[in-house]
């Protein structure tokens, strides 16, 4: 797994705009070397402003969106179409307004889908969607995504694995039901953090001021039953994507030595 690399722009806008050029960037690349990529996107304020910014950025046609895998980290267990629903917000933003292959876009299930109410069983449909997904060269029940990014959320929360509950100390399952989260709604679907860490590359984008004692903490060498934040890491790259605000609590050893 990779240690962190922290990069700190001047505020959220500008960090989204080079978040999405970023991501653009990653994604041309994985289409020339093997055809396809796969993303994994976020709910939350920050991954909704990376695809509006992804949306405006003029190089979003150099992406060919009809070859691009789209999963989840985590979704709100609400009824499909729900405003709350990170697909949802996710289409508004972008989705909604490029040419995307309607069967490489995984939402995870809603609380009115196929597997009813049943957040549990519902996570399980998930988990076999991302098995049958998973190349030979994968070695494992989960795609090498190329990029996966996360929020991270002002308890240090990741997906929807909260500190201290029992999906953020999962260590067979891919994806589970997450019960009695302290956000709301309390029931949600998220990967767990063997899936995260498939990963190639973790992104973890965290902007404001709220945000600023999370990543002190998850970046300062706390455990991820405490701090699930500090648990996700990719394979070959983990990056802390942060706003000065979200940055103003971290130890100056821990910053980049060219930030201000
Ligand atoms: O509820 C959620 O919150 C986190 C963090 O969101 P933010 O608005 O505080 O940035 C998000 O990453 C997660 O996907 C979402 O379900």
């Amino acid at each position: 797994m990779s240690a962190p690399e922290l990069v700190v722009h001047r505020d959220k806008e500008l960090m989204a705009q080079a978040a999405a050029a970023r991501l653009i960037t990653r994604i041309v690349d994985a289409q020339a070397a093997r055809g396809t990529a796969s993303v994994v996107l976020t709910g939350g304020r920050n991954g909704n402003g990376l695809l509006a910014a992804l949306g405006s950025a003029p190089a979003r046609d150099a992406v060919d969106w009809s070859r691009l895998d789209l999963w989840w980290g985590d979704e709100r267990f609400l009824p499909d179409g729900d405003p709350e629903r990170n697909v949802t917000q996710a289409r508004e933003a972008l989705l909604d307004r490029v040419p995307l292959d309607p069967a490489r876009v995984h939402a995870m299930p809603a609380s009115d889908g196929p597997q009813g109410a049943d957040a549990d069983a519902a996570a399980a449909a998930y988990a076999a969607e991302l098995a049958a997904a998973a190349r030979p060269e994968d070695h494992g029940p989960v795609p090498v995504f190329d990029v996966l990014m996360l929020g991270v959320g002002p308890d240090t929360h990741v997906a929807s694995l909260f500190p201290e509950l029992p999906a953020v100390r999962e260590t067979e399952r891919t994806v589970v039901g997450v019960h009695g989260a302290p956000k709301p709604p309390p029931t949600r679907i998220s990967l767990t953090l063997p899936a995260i860490r498939a990963a190639r590359e973790v992104w973890l984008l965290a902007a404001g001021e709220d945000k600023a004692e999370a990543v002190q903490i998850a970046l300062s060498g706390a455990g991820e039953v405490q701090a699930p934040a500090a648990g996700a890491r990719g394979r070959a790259r983990t990056l802390w994507l942060l706003d000065a605000a979200a940055a103003s609590g971290l130890p100056r050893d821990l910053l980049p030595p060219h930030s201000a």
